[in-house]
């Protein structure tokens, strides 16, 4: 199609603004999906993603309009996800657009994520229209949020369009404007193909799909196209667009964005960001990248039975063909058996993937507390980079750890200033800035250490907040920092998968803390059990959990063995997520104590 009857867009919002809602309603309008087919959310295709309300990967759908002009318009919508784990999928998404739409909540206004994509579009030189959104609840504020994207976002919002996503009012404007206000792509179909990789996955029976924009050029079905990156050449097999549905196409031309399959064996050959080229008439330039995605927080991931280990590597293979950003490799404890540590770009993200592995490949799982990559400096010089306890010096031989920040931007209504700024000096956060973005919200921005951000920091800040506060985070560098290994013992030894890393000052109450609640976790056997955390050699917090004898079977009086079976089914279930240490069974939350300290 003529360029200039295309329009790629994005949507952009805070977590649960409406972006999935606001699609859905879109498709509808355009006829995508038939009534019967409407499904909710139907760009959330994995179940998972619907389950729980997230977009994990950005999708793209194309759609066909009307305008009031009379043309048709194909539009090309490209969904992405909203939760700060995830905002890497973002940019990717923003560089295959001319356009974005800002998805503002009403009633809850502009937050940090609104900021940041804003802030990333607006870098990426996208032309941005203001979206108000869920104007049907009672306590939507138009008038407020508009002044709030002008005054924090500092775009013009006097032409902000006021929709329900939910009820459909108003959303047919924004494919009006979507049409009048965002600019068409450029780009030339006759030049050499050059075409920008923005996603790729692995299909089970279609192999490795790539997500493509197309710059310039055309790419058709039989061509034998060129990787930029390694040179390595491949013949376009198929290709198509989602509509969500998927429809196979001929070709794809410059201002376009769609997938297609080829010859590719590998995933790992199609690097997001490279520049897809035809092999016999090359393009000049490599478009510019996107930035590796570093993996941010590690843990250890076990089968509870050790004969599924070879299950977990094949299904761990698997998930990662579609998930470039994380990353594993064996490691073994001397408690859990074989294993991997497995990196992940948060907590979330963590909590994704191994629901998965539970889900879909039925494996049951301890996982170990999270953490994040140390880089050591020893009193030799030598440097080394350490994510997993066990492997950590020895104390005489370290010079200087130093341990990576984030700087946090965190939206919030004045009234939680005072609990906010408690709990980031409780994380060991420095002040950068704190100002107002609007009457009566101010934005805190903070450094702060990404090893206190991994446990628990956004659910408590939530709590803090009542909700009233919203969270976005880069990486920023390192901290030198007195940290060290602190080590639990059950019944006096040492567990290796138990072992994490604390900054020394706040070592003892993190200790206490967590021995405590290792007590509450760890079930009462056939004898005492001592907890006791330790750096070094030295104790500092110690509980025991008292003996109790438990014969379930006593209960039954002799005879009635159906009785006797079940009862000791029942035991076996209750033991099922449970992982012998020595004499003593641990149960998989006392593995992840570390997160449920200071929970009730
Ligand atoms: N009342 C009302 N609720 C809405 C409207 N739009 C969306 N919602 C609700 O808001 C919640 C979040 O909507 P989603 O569309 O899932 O939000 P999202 O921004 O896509 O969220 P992520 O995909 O997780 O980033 C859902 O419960 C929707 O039903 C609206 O216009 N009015």
């Amino acid at each position: 199609m003529d360029p200039s009857h295309i329009r790629n867009f994005a949507i952009i919002a805070h977590i649960d603004h409406g972006k999935s809602t606001l699609s859905d309603r879109l498709l509808e309008l355009t006829g995508s999906l038939t009534t019967r087919e409407m499904q909710a959310q139907v760009l959330d295709a994995m179940d998972l993603e619907r389950e729980r309300g997230i977009t994990i990967k950005a999708h793209t759908v194309r759609m066909m309009y009307k305008a009031d002009d009379g043309d048709m318009y194909q539009l090309n919508l490209i969904d992405t996800p909203g939760h700060v784990d995830f905002s890497y999928e973002v940019s990717r998404s923003l560089a295959s657009c001319e356009g974005a739409l800002l998805v503002v909540d009403a009633s809850q206004g502009v937050e940090a994520q609104t900021l940041a994509n804003a802030y990333l579009a607006i870098s990426n030189g996208l032309e941005i229209l203001p979206i108000i959104n869920k104007i049907d609840l009672p306590s939507a504020d138009i008038e407020r949020t508009k002044a709030m994207i002008e005054k924090s976002v500092g775009l013009p919002a006097d032409d902000a369009i006021a929709v329900s996503a939910k009820t459909g009012l108003n959303v047919a404007s924004i494919l009006e404007a979507v049409v009048t206000l965002l600019p068409p792509p450029k780009g030339n179909a006759d030049a050499p193909l050059q075409a920008l990789i923005f996603d790729s996955w692995f299909d089970a029976y279609r192999g490795v799909i790539v997500l493509a924009r197309i710059i310039n050029g055309k790419l058709r079905k039989g061509m034998k196209i060129r990787l930029m990156s390694n040179g390595k050449t491949f013949e376009v097999e198929s290709m198509g667009v989602m509509t969500p549905k998927p429809v196979v196409l001929e070709e794809l031309s410059a201002g376009e964005v769609g997938f297609f399959v080829a010859t590719i064996k590998n995933v790992a050959d199609t690097k997001v960001g490279d520049t897809i080229t035809e092999d016999a008439r090359p393009c000049a330039d490599m478009l510019p990248g996107f930035e590796d995605i570093k993996s941010m927080v590690f843990a250890g991931l076990y089968t509870v039975d050790s004969h599924e280990h070879a299950l977990l590597r094949d299904a761990l293979e698997k998930l990662r063909l579609n998930d470039a950003s994380f990353s594993f490799e064996p490691e073994s404890s001397a408690a859990l058996g074989f294993g991997f540590r497995c990196g992940f770009l948060g907590l979330l993200h963590l909590e994704i993937i191994q629901e998965r592995l539970e889900r879909e490949y039925s494996l049951d799982l301890i996982t170990t507390a999270p953490g994040v990559r140390y880089k050591i400096t020893m009193t030799d010089g030598s440097e080394l980079e350490v994510d997993n306890p066990s492997r950590w010096p020895d104390p005489t031989e370290i010079e200087t750890v130093e341990e990576p920040v984030i700087v946090a931007k965190i939206l919030t209504n004045e009234e939680y200033v005072g609990n906010i700024l408690k709990l980031v000096e409780d994380k060991r956060g420095r002040q950068k800035n704190i100002e107002y973005v609007s009457e009566t919200r101010v934005m805190l921005t903070y450094e702060l250490p990404l090893n206190e951000i991994v446990l628990d920091f956004y659910d408590k800040l939530k709590s803090v907040s009542r909700g009233y506060a919203s969270l976005d985070y880069n990486l920023a560098g390192t901290w030198i920092s007195p940290m060290v290994k602190m080590d639990i013992l059950i019944g006096g030894e040492p567990v290796d998968a138990l072992s994490i890393i604390v900054h020394r000052d706040f070592a003892y109450d993190r200790g206490k803390a967590l021995v405590s609640k290792m007590r509450e976790l760890i079930p009462r056997q056939m004898f005492e059990v001592a907890i006791q955390a330790a750096i070094g050699a030295k104790v500092i917090a110690r509980e025991t959990v008292t003996a109790i004898r438990k014969n379930v079977i006593a209960k039954c009086y002799g005879g009635d063995i159906s009785r006797k079976r079940k009862l000791l089914d029942k035991q076996k279930e209750g033991k099922k997520r449970m992982k012998r240490i020595g004499k003593v069974d641990i149960p998989q939350e006392a593995f992840l104590a570390v997160l449920k300290v200071g929970e009730d």
